[in-house]
């Protein structure tokens, strides 16, 4: 429980807050909507002053009919140097470049000496974690359906090749950094890992995301593509959000890797997608493009394809042009996990939260393997945010 005297500081400190929003413009809430490592997100309003002064934010909010916002406040003089230096303004660089489309907008910003703040477009329907998990409940039945989870899995593919096409890698892609908004569009969040890269295939070193999302040469501390461990970090989306699990569980990195090549799946009927997904050989993967048009996420034609070729005895996974482009580059390596045709496991009905990233000790011992790299590391557990203890209730990841 907290003392009187700290529960008497964090009052004078959100009035404080309330009192900065509002020089701004801005009616800070007292409803605390999540909250990150160093930061907090409440429900804020913008008043009709601030409406008038700033037209991004009036024209999209004119569109939604409210007026409400997220305020994300980071205590900067809390933060590390790092955070404060790199990560968040990598954070705000990649908001403004990969502005409208399917990821959160960030409307305005004002800072002083102790904190920043960032006002985010709303999404009032949680994340993708969260929706996973209540819709499994609600169907009694692992994951989402079917249809659902191509609509939105056609939603995250295109916010994610939006932000490739200007430039910006995520590096975070989870399902706990995918917000839902009240028409249930999915907002891409947490670009504190993104960076922007100019070379196409310039490589990065930084050991980034979730451990549960994280690509195999990330965890293997090899230099990597940042597009193609993106590429990675969907499959494993995908595969959470038709069977309501994560495909590989294990917190320690340096294990990951094992449970990867041991992985042994369900068959499913995006099967092929997320095998052409989950490569591991980062060349292997298929692109956003060849994602974007693979038959399962084309609903008509995938719905007349499967049932033909069902009424022909045929499985309809059994070609695909995800499967010519990774086997025609991985020779004749077989394919990882999912790949592995035939493996069947019997699967526990409820998804893990992935926040089994970096935990203590266990990325400590990881990086320290890391070559020195240009990009030094963000702290480990103590850079990370904590479970929110809404998703405490969920089945906590597996024991260490
Ligand atoms: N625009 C938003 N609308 C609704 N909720 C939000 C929004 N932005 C953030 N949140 C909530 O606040 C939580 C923390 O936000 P965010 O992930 O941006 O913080 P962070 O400091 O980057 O976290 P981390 O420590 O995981 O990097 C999110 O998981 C989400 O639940």
């Amino acid at each position: 429980m907290k003392s009187f005297s700290k529960r008497e500081a964090d009052r004078r400190t959100f009035l404080e807050q309330v009192r900065e929003s509002k020089e701004n413009g801005y009616l800070l809430s007292s409803k605390k909507i999540g909250s990150g490592a160093f930061s907090k997100v409440y429900l804020g309003y913008a008043t009709q002053e601030k409406m008038m002064q700033n037209y991004k934010l009036a024209s999209d909010l004119r569109s939604k009919r409210h007026s409400m916002v997220a305020i994300k406040i980071i205590s900067t003089a809390e933060a590390p140097a790092e955070y404060t230096k790199k990560f968040l303004p990598r954070e705000i660089y990649s908001l403004n470049v990969t502005y409208k489309h399917l990821n959160i907008q960030l409307y305005e910003m004002y800072r002083n000496s102790k904190r920043t703040y960032l006002v985010l477009e709303l999404a009032s329907r949680g994340d993708l974690l969260e929706h996973i998990n209540a819709t499994s409940d609600r169907r009694e039945l692992p994951g989402l359906e079917e249809e659902e989870a191509r609509r939105l899995f056609r939603q995250i593919v295109s916010a994610v090749a939006h932000c490739h096409n200007v430039g910006i890698v995520h590096r975070d892609l989870k399902c706990e950094n995918i917000l839902l908004d009240e028409r249930g569009f999915i907002k891409l969040t947490d670009f504190g890992f993104a960076n922007r890269y100019s070379l196409k295939n310039s490589l990065m070193s930084t050991f980034c995301g979730s451990v549960a999302y994280t690509a195999p040469e990330i965890l293997m501390s090899k230099k990597y593509n940042g597009e193609l461990a993106d590429l990675w970090s969907l499959g494993v989306i995908l595969y959470a959000m038709v069977t309501g699990k994560l495909p590989f569980k294990e917190r320690q990195p340096h294990k990951m890797i094992h449970v990867i090549k041991q992985g042994c799946f369900p068959r499913l009927e995006c099967q092929n997608l997320i095998e052409g997904l989950l490569q591991l050989k980062p060349a292997a993967r298929l692109g956003l493009q060849q994602v974007a048009t693979h038959r399962w996420m084309l609903p008509a034609t995938s719905a007349i394809f499967h049932r033909v070729m069902s009424s022909m005895g045929v499985h309809p996974e059994c070609s695909s042009v995800g499967q010519e482009k990774s086997q025609a580059a991985q020779g004749a390596e077989k394919p990882v996990g999912p790949g592995r045709r035939g493996s069947r496991c019997s699967a526990s009905s409820r998804f893990h939260s992935g926040d089994s990233r970096f935990p203590p000790g266990g990325l400590g011992s990881c990086l320290a393997q890391l070559p020195p790299s240009p990009e030094s590391l963000r702290a480990p557990a103590a850079g990370r945010r904590e479970p929110e203890s809404h998703k405490q209730g969920l089945e906590g990841a597996p024991p260490p």
